[in-house]
């Protein structure tokens, strides 16, 4: 065998360089394999370059203008508005200006290897990667291949959606000019945080949503960010089905079920995602195009024994944190079978991801933010499991009421009744997100309520929290 065609052989061939894909292959290279990547577009993936980083930039700077104008004595300080091009000038920075020079770099100094190009099955263990100019490289895996191509944002069926060059997460996180009236059309994540980011920098928003927002959490959530939406001057429509919509040369209309008709500068769809899966050849290997891929706990595909599908493509769970933690397993058990060494794939073993039934944390970084793990009452009730949920009001907390003037917020804890241990908390209110590790730990460790009572918050911090909760379950229940 020459140089050349060695060189194309490796223990690891990664299909796609977003946050998943790097992960992977970085741990199959500590591990001592040798890894490929794969990627078609900026290596860094979505998260890095039109969703987690831009969307988060966008919404900090409001978030901490609004922290100041809670204080009294800071907000005397604080008369301005958002200064929008300096917004969107910090959000450039986190993406790089939408480069990926700096991940290239990275990828070299942990020692993983980059085909740029568009990737796809042709065989087994084989990809083959045509770049832009229509050149084809062959790629052969000793040992796997790992799937994480990602997913793409839905625009769902709506009469001259598609035909109004509707606005995705990809536009709305990479904006350069603020539109005067934005509709946004889906009551899910992106939609909210979306809706918050464009309200607070000055747009007159729109929110349709055919139920409520934030289905799946617990309502008491949805509630209080359409109430915040509304503070912030957003058109919050709740049970409100789009007819159709249609651009004309003064923008957009948006057709509501009642036949009411919203005009707006750009329509966002927020309507879910889809795994990019259609083009990738799982023909090949014996697997429907555009589907979610099916894996075990191991994140490796059902029949084989060398294909992986591992981040937003599974469909497990659609997170840039869940999918580098399914990653760290998946680049450990590829090592571990390509080594022969024993693979833990027991609950919680080192080599499979059942944190992804058990303990997914989430937060929502809308105003207020809302922070999540684990079952919410209804979904623990539905699973048959026996639990009380506790209650409390954020605002009550002497920490929170210190924290800004007028806190408002709640919170709550399930609990399996039956083994004492916390199964979901949620937590809504100003900058909650760093409450959600806490009961991520408690969830993760399944760490019995009377040890709980151990566990002591500061005085005067918002973690008082934990305690009234506890407070709330009493300690004579554990
Ligand atoms: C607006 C928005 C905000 C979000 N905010 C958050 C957040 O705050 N926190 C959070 O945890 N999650 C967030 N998410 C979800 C997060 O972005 C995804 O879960 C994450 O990006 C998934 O990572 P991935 O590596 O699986 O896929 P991706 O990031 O999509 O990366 C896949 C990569 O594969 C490449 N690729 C695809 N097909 C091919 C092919 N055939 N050949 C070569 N390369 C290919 C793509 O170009 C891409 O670079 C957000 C999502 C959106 C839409
Ligand atoms: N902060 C974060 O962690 C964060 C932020 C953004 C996105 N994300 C991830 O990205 C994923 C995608 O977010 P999303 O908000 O697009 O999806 P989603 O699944 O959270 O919400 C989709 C929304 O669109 C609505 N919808 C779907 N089809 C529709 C139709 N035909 N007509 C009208 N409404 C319709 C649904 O009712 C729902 O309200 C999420 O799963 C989430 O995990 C995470």
């Amino acid at each position: 065998m020459n140089a050349a065609q060695k060189t194309d052989e490796y223990d690891l061939i990664v299909l796609g360089g977003g946050p998943v894909g790097e992960n992977v292959a970085d741990r199959a290279v500590q591990g001592g394999l040798t890894a490929i990547i794969v990627e078609s577009e900026l290596v860094g993936g979505e998260c890095s370059y039109w969703a987690c980083m831009p969307s988060k930039a966008l919404l900090r700077s409001a978030q901490a203008l609004r922290a100041a104008q809670h204080v009294a004595g800071a907000s005397q300080a604080v008369t301005g508005k958002l200064d929008v091009r300096a917004v969107f000038e910090r959000r450039d920075s986190f993406t790089s200006n939408w480069s990926d020079d700096g991940q290239v770099k990275w990828l070299d100094s942990a020692g993983i290897d980059l085909a740029r190009g568009h990737g796809r099955l042709t065989g087994e263990r084989e990809v083959t990667v045509t770049d832009a100019d229509g050149a084809t490289r062959v790629l052969r895996a000793r040992h796997a291949v790992a799937i994480s191509t990602g997913s793409d944002a839905v625009i769902p069926p709506i009469d001259g959606l598609r035909e109004s060059a509707p606005w995705t997460s990809r536009e709305a996180t990479s904006a350069e000019e603020l539109p005067e009236r934005l509709a946004v059309i889906g009551g899910g994540v992106v939609a909210v945080e979306m809706a918050t980011a464009y309200a607070a920098l000055g747009s007159q928003v729109t929110v349709i949503a055919r139920s409520g927002l934030l289905g799946g959490m617990e309502p008491f959530a949805g509630e209080r960010v359409a109430a915040g939406l509304k503070e912030l001057g957003v058109d919050v429509r709740t049970d409100t089905g789009t007819v159709s919509v249609h651009r004309g040369a003064d923008g957009v209309t948006v057709t509501l079920d009642g036949g009411e008709k919203i005009i707006a500068t750009e329509v966002l769809a927020a309507t879910g995602r889809s795994p990019r899966s259609g083009d990738i050849g799982l023909d090949v290997v014996g697997l429907e195009p555009g589907r979610w891929i099916e894996t075990d706990d191991t994140l490796r595909v059902p029949g084989s024994d060398w294909l992986y599908a591992v981040g937003d493509v599974n469909g497990r769970v659609l997170l840039t944190h869940q999918g580098k933690y399914q990653a760290r397993a998946a680049g450990d058990v590829i090592v571990a079978r390509a080594q022969g060494d024993d693979v833990d794939d027991s609950p919680w073993g080192r080599h499979v991801a059942t944190a992804d039934q058990a303990a997914v944390p989430q937060v929502t970084f809308s105003i207020p933010e809302v922070g999540s793990v684990g079952l919410t009452e209804a979904q623990a009730v539905e699973a048959g499991i026996t639990v009380k949920a506790i209650d409390y009001d954020l605002g009550w907390i002497a920490g929170a009421s210190l924290y800004e003037d007028g806190f408002e917020g709640q919170a709550r804890l399930v609990i399996d009744t039956d083994r004492d241990v916390v199964i979901g908390a949620t937590f809504v209110g100003p900058e909650v997100a760093e409450l959600v590790h806490a009961a991520t730990v408690a969830i993760v460790g399944e760490v019995p309520i009377a040890r709980l009572w151990h566990a002591v918050p500061s005085y005067p911090t918002v973690s008082e929290i934990w305690l009234r909760l506890l407070e709330g379950y009493g300690r004579d229940s554990a």
